[in-house]
């Protein structure tokens, strides 16, 4: 069983995060997992807070010499402007005088439509937002990104599955249906300001995000990741929480904004006749391909074998500088939103949190199928399946993503 928890505020000290369940072997480094922090934080319409505040990223449990030992993986992300906050994000007690000092912590009763405020403080008994969104704020996606780092480490040794992502919409502007990268491509994605393949879509999402931002507006968009090197059969058809297409959508459905996941062509399916909508089996030579790839690469809850390709749908930043309707919790006065510094866009980051959800979901998928305390032992039943399926006649048409799919 592979399981995973993350703690910590968005202005505290640091966010801390546990992965339990993965095999020993996995070589993972601190490096690893600063570079797909920093992945996280760019993308171009994000706020000024992405520019001075840095992760710091320590691996304090479960790795030794840069390689799994088998215990629970234990990743801690500080945070430098931890200073600052000190105070107000004091786990003791601080002095109420001293607290009355710090304009910092003056209490938010201006809830924001479309964030957590109002319905959290109605929840957790508070009568200021900001306990409710320094949990809610996405600054906690940093955590689970590094722990999908650890994850898709995994699914790269174990079985050559690699996992790349890209832009597909801001607000209103889409890139081109069909460019989709491989994994070969994911620099390319990552040199783009807004992480689109397509130059000219990527380009007309800058202007987007700078028009939005003069009319202190924001926006959201829709992101989709691919895995390659999957072989078919992880999932099952045998239980709704077993289903490989429920599990991604639930992780992806829990990143903060995401309010929307298709697998494969998903909605556009439900307009078409089935002659269309599925991906019709050929005997290739051997191998049993399909001649499309518009399930996203599931049926029943299970792999394919194919591409597999999921979408997720953000809502625009609910911190709208044109700042919305609300009312004054404090006086029951009619108000406009908290409006500080805030992302216009963050959907080039949602992108990048996406792949580590799905890199989780697969690692725990992966895993249920081949299991293995070891890298070594999950890799041998995966080697073990794969020849057995050639044995059948029955041999998938899996993608190698990498040297190591393609070696076997
Ligand atoms: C990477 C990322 C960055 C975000 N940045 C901001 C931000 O700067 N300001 C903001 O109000 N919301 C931001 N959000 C969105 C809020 O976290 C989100 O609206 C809030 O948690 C409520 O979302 P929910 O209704 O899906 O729970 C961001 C979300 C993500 C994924
Ligand atoms: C800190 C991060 O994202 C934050 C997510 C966020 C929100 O409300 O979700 C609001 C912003 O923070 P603040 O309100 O303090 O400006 C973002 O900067 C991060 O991604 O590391």
């Amino acid at each position: 069983m592979l399981r995973w928890i993350t703690a910590g505020e968005s202005h505290g000290p640091a966010l801390v995060a546990v992965l339990d369940g993965l095999p020993s072997g996995v070589a993972v480094t601190t490096g690893d997992v600063a570079v797909e922090l920093a992945r996280r934080r760019l993308g171009y319409g994000r706020g000024a807070r992405m520019k001075f505040e840095q992760d710091v990223v320590e691996l304090t449990g479960g790795v030794r010499h840069g390689v799994t030992m088998g215990g629970p993986v234990a990743v801690r992300v500080g945070n430098t402007e931890w200073p600052k906050w000190e105070q107000v994000m004091s786990a003791d007690p601080v002095d109420a005088d001293v607290l009355a000092e710090l304009a910092r912590n003056s209490p938010l009763t201006r809830p924001r439509p479309g964030h957590a405020d109002l319905a959290g403080m109605q929840k957790y008994d508070v009568d200021d937002a900001r306990p409710v969104l320094e949990r809610a704020s996405a600054r906690e996606t940093a955590s689970r990104v590094a722990l999908g780092t650890v994850a898709r480490a995994f699914l790269r040794q174990a079985l050559g599955v690699e996992i790349v992502s890209h832009v597909v919409g801001i607000g209103a502007v889409t890139a081109p249906a069909g460019v989709v990268p491989r994994p070969a491509d994911a620099a390319a994605v990552d040199e783009s300001p807004v992480r689109c393949l397509d130059a000219a879509a990527g380009a007309a999402m800058v202007e987007e995000i700078d028009r939005t931002r003069k009319d202190g507006d924001t926006l959201g968009g829709v992101v989709e990741v691919l895995a390659y090197g999957l072989p078919p059969g992880v999932g099952s058809f045998t239980h709704g929480d077993r289903r490989l297409d429920a599990r991604l959508a639930a992780a992806l459905m829990g990143i903060q904004a995401i309010k929307g996941v298709e697998v494969g062509d998903g909605f556009e399916l439900a307009r078409i006749r089935g002659s269309l909508a599925h991906d019709e089996i050929v005997n290739d030579g051997g191998v049993l391909r399909r001649v499309s790839g518009r399930s996203g690469g599931t049926e029943g809850g299970m792999t394919t074998g194919e591409v597999l390709r999921v979408r997720a749908a953000m809502k625009p930043i609910s911190t709208v500088p044109r700042a919305l309707r609300t009312v004054d919790t404090e006086t029951g006065e009619a108000a406009v939103a908290i409006n500080q510094r805030s992302d216009v866009c963050a959907v080039p980051a949602a992108g990048v949190v996406a792949e580590a959800m799905v890199a989780l979901v697969l690692a725990e998928a992966v895993l249920d199928k081949f299991g293995g305390d070891s890298v070594a032992e999950t890799r041998r039943n995966a080697d073990a399946y794969a020849a057995r399926l050639v044995e059948r006649g029955l041999t998938p048409a899996t993608e190698p993503a990498t040297e190591r799919a393609a070696e076997r």
